[in-house]
C-alpha cells in the first residue's frame, strides 16, 4: 500500500481521519511546502465501483467552481488504486452539528448563514450548475465562521443549460422537492430552492419541516407541503418559508429573487453578493514571484505552467500560497 501513498506523501503529512462519507475517507493533512492544513478525501477505485462516475462529476464540477462559500479543490492525485482529492480544510465541522448543539439558531444567526448559502447557490446557478443535495451535512464551517458547500457528487450541469430537465432522482429524501420524489422531470435549480427552504426551516427550528420514519409517509408529507409553524417564527420568516416551500416548482421563488428579498436584507441593508471573490484569470504576482524563485524558473515559465490549471502540486501550491496571503500570513514556501 505504501506505493499508493508515495505521491501524496511527497507534499503532505497525513494526520488523523476526520470523517467518512459513504465511499470515502477524509483525513486532515499538512501541505509541507506552505505549512497549511488541508483535508484529503481518499477513495479506493475498486470500492467505488458504479460510484466512480460520481467522483469524476464532483472533481470536474469543483475545478470550475471558485467561490468563497464553496469548498476549494486544490489538487487531485490518481494512482493505480486510489483517488486523492486535496481540499480546503474546515475546522468547524458540519453546520448540522452546529444547529444540533444549539437546539436552534436565532433569526439573526440563521440570516447570516442563509445569506452565505444563497451566495454559493446563486453562483452555481448562474454558472449553470445545480447542487441537488443541499442539506446541513453538506455545509461546513471554516475557522472564520464562513460556510463552505461540499459534496458535488450529484451536481448537474444540464447540457441544454439550466432550463433543461433532469430525471435522475437523487439527494436525501427529507430535503427532496415534491416534483423530484414524484418522479417527474424537474429543474435542478428549482429543486435546490426547495432544499434551501428545508435548510432554512432547520436553521430556524432545529428540526425538519417534513419528517417520518416511514418513507411513504414522508413522501406524502412533502407532496402535501404542510409543515408546523412554531410561535417563535417571525411573520417575515413565515413569508420566506412559504415562498421556498412551494409544492408547485413554477410558483417557487428563484435564487435571483432571493438576493434582495426583504427577509434576506433585514437588519443588514444590502443584497447578497454572489460573484466570486476569487479571480482565476489574473494570477497573483506575489505568489508567482515566490513560486518562480523557489523553483528557479522565470516568471513567464511559471505563469505558463500555472495557467494550465492541472490541479497538480503547482496548482495546490498556488492556491495555498494565495490563501496565506489573503489570511495575512507570509507568502513563503519552505
Ligand atoms: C457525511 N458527509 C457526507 C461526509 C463528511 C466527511 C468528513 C467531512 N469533514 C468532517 O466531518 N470534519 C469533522 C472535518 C472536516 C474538515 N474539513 C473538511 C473539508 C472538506 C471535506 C469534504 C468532504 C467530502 Cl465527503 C467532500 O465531498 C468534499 Cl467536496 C469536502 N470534509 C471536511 C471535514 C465532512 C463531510
Amino acid at each position: 500500500v505504501v506505493e499508493e501513498y508515495s505521491e501524496v506523501a511527497r507534499h503532505y503529512r497525513i494526520k488523523e481521519t476526520v470523517g467518512s462519507g459513504g465511499f470515502a475517507k477524509v483525513k486532515r493533512a499538512v501541505h509541507l511546502p506552505t505549512g497549511e492544513i488541508v483535508a484529503i478525501k481518499i477513495m479506493d477505485k475498486a470500492a467505488l465501483g458504479s460510484d466512480l462516475p460520481r467522483v469524476k462529476t464532483e472533481i470536474e464540477a469543483m475545478k470550475n467552481l471558485h467561490h468563497h462559500h464553496i469548498c476549494r479543490l486544490y489538487q487531485v492525485i490518481e494512482t493505480s488504486r486510489k483517488i486523492f482529492m486535496i481540499l480546503e480544510y474546515c475546522s468547524g465541522g458540519e453546520l448540522f452539528d452546529y444547529i444540533v448543539q444549539r437546539d436552534r439558531l436565532s433569526e439573526g444567526e440563521s440570516r447570516t448563514f442563509f445569506r452565505q448559502i444563497v451566495s454559493a447557490v446563486a453562483y452555481m446557478h448562474n454558472l449553470g450548475y445545480a447542487h441537488r443535495d443541499l442539506k446541513p451535512e453538506n455545509l461546513l464551517i471554516d475557522d472564520e465562521q464562513n460556510l463552505k458547500l461540499i459534496d458535488f457528487g450529484l451536481c448537474a450541469k444540464p447540457k441544454g443549460g439550466m432550463s433543461d430537465h433532469l430525471y435522475t432522482c437523487c439527494g436525501s429524501p427529507a430535503y427532496a422537492a415534491p416534483e423530484l420524489i414524484a418522479g417527474k422531470s424537474y429543474m435542478g435549480s428549482e429543486a435546490d430552492l426547495w432544499s434551501m427552504g428545508v435548510l432554512l426551516y432547520a436553521l430556524l427550528n432545529g428540526f425538519l419541516p417534513f419528517d417520518d420514519d416511514n418513507i411513504g409517509m414522508l413522501y406524502r408529507k412533502i407532496k402535501a407541503g404542510k409543515y408546523d409553524t412554531p410561535d417563535w417564527l417571525s411573520p417575515d420568516s413565515l413569508i420566506l418559508l412559504k415562498q421556498l416551500l412551494q409544492v408547485d416548482p413554477k410558483r417557487r421563488i428563484t435564487v435571483d429573487k432571493l438576493l434582495n428579498h426583504s427577509w434576506i436584507t433585514n437588519d443588514i441593508g444590502v443584497p447578497v453578493e454572489w460573484h466570486s471573490k476569487h479571480q482565476m484569470s489574473v494570477l497573483d504576482e506575489d505568489v508567482v514571484t515566490e513560486m518562480s524563485v523557489h523553483r528557479k524558473v522565470s516568471r513567464e515559465t511559471m505563469k505558463a505552467e500555472l495557467e494550465k490549471w492541472n490541479y497538480d502540486y503547482l496548482t495546490a501550491a498556488y492556491f495555498l500560497l494565495l490563501k496565506k496571503k489573503t489570511s495575512g500570513r507570509p507568502v513563503r514556501l519552505q
